[in-house]
């Protein structure tokens, strides 16, 4: 009984989330806090799904779900939705208004409808998720959890296996391109910035359509997280932005225009020969600082961001939304020479307003695949504490 975990990381966007959507440059990179998924062969024809972090729990009889016939570019995912599909299974998977538990069924159930073969609709299979990151807080749970998804259905219908002849930058396309569809089910329409940085892992300069290029430097900076728990859904805030554009297309366009110039400036000082590490921290705080003001003009700021800010600033940290913003999480930058005493400070501030301070390392491994040796049952694995699966060996990451 085939019988898989995978594994794949959130992300922290640095500079430039929302111009990206815009065809801007982004710079982002992968976190510590990851979701973690078991994929298992069944006997009972039945898809049995558990995602709690969504509190959702269903069953299906596999054969009642929907397939796709062989596309073109198979076993890439064809070039536009499939809108008919989102339909049916929108309908099939009948959750009402609760649409993060929809959402991320009919992310599922979509790839499932393409990807699935013969051999698996014989059999059925479990289908569990959870994750250590937020859920709707700004750090890619849905790119995390959509590159889960990717990789197991992938994985266990058999695409990564040796007999594609698909070497690992291809199988790493392959789950990227399939998460991006997953992301545009939750999304509507996802830049690809959070599903490529999840995939890949590391810190990268993304801009849509391009090779990505690495942020060599990235890793050594030192973020904290603040978490408002202010509530917040990626797709509204994307909505909310372009509604903006379209009206003052001449005032909103120089605004994502002056992001793009911050990735590049970011860039820049990463990349400039006589540049100290202070000076170095320095400009990046004061990038820090005016990409949160076009991002807080674009309205996509918050009273509990603003906050965070204000509670920050007044220790001499720069601080800025990440992520669609509207709540969420804000990253501040913890400069060299800050003392842990302040940091201490400005967390116990920021936890006395009720938000979650997080430090986490940015830029380590992307998706990954252990294949187990002994099925393991859902209740095990959901049983297992968080720091199970980081204390495995054995991981297969895409490099
Ligand atoms: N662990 C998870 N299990 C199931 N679905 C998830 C999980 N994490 C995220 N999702 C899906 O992603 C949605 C949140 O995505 P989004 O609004 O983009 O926030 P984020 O900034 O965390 O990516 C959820 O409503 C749900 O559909
Ligand atoms: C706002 C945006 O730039 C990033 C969204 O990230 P998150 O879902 O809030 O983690 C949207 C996108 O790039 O698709
Ligand atoms: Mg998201």
């Amino acid at each position: 009984m085939p019988s898989y975990f995978t594994s794949s990381p959130g992300k922290v966007i640095l500079f430039g989330e929302h111009a990206v959507v815009y065809g801007k440059v982004a710079t982002a990179g992968s976190l510590g806090l990851r979701s973690y998924a078991l994929i298992q062969t069944r006997e009972d024809k039945k898809i049995e799904v558990n995602l709690p972090d969504v509190q959702l729990a269903r069953s299906w009889n596999i054969n009642d779900v929907p397939r796709q016939a062989r596309w073109e570019g198979y076993p890439y995912p064809p070039q536009s939705m499939n809108a008919e599909l989102l339909d049916q299974l929108t309908k099939f998977v009948d959750l009402g208004s609760q649409t993060n538990r929809s959402q991320a069924a009919i992310a599922l159930l979509y790839l499932h409808s393409f990807l699935t073969t013969d051999e698996t609709v014989a059999q059925g299979y479990d289908f569990v998720v959870r994750s250590n990151l937020p859920v709707g807080a700004g750090l890619g749970s849905s790119a995390s959890y959509s590159v889960c998804v990717a990789t197991a259905l992938l994985q266990l219908n058999g695409y990564l296996s040796a007999g594609m002849g698909l070497d690992v930058a291809a199988q790493r396309d392959l789950v990227n391109q399939w998460a991006f569809q997953a992301e545009k089910v939750i999304h509507g329409n996802p830049s690809g910035i959070d599903n490529t940085v999840s995939t890949l892992g590391g810190a990268v300069m993304f801009k849509k359509g391009e090779k990505i290029e690495p942020l060599p430097g990235f890793q050594s900076l030192r973020f904290l997280l603040t978490n408002t728990r202010v509530p917040r859904e990626t797709q509204v805030q994307v909505a909310n932005v372009r509604k903006l554009h379209d009206k003052f297309p001449t005032v909103v366009n120089p605004m994502l225009d002056a992001i793009n110039e911050i990735s590049n400036s970011c860039k820049t000082i990463f990349s400039q020969d006589g540049l100290d590490r202070t000076q170095l921290l320095s400009r990046f705080g004061e990038l820090v600082d005016v990409n949160h003001g076009l991002l807080s003009a674009l309205g996509v700021s918050h009273p509990s961001l603003e906050k965070v800010r204000e509670i920050s600033s007044k220790l001499g940290l720069k601080s800025k939304l990440t992520g669609a913003g509207g709540g969420g999480c804000a990253l501040t930058l913890i400069r060299d020479d800050v003392t842990s005493e302040t940091v201490a400070v400005v967390k116990q501030l920021l936890e006395a307003e009720g938000f979650q301070c997080m430090e986490t390392s940015v830029g380590g491994p992307g998706a990954g695949i252990l294949t187990l040796t002994h099925p393991t049952t859902i209740a095990e694995f959901l049983a297992h504490d968080k720091a199970y699966f980081e204390a495995t060996q054995n991981w297969v990451y895409f490099v």
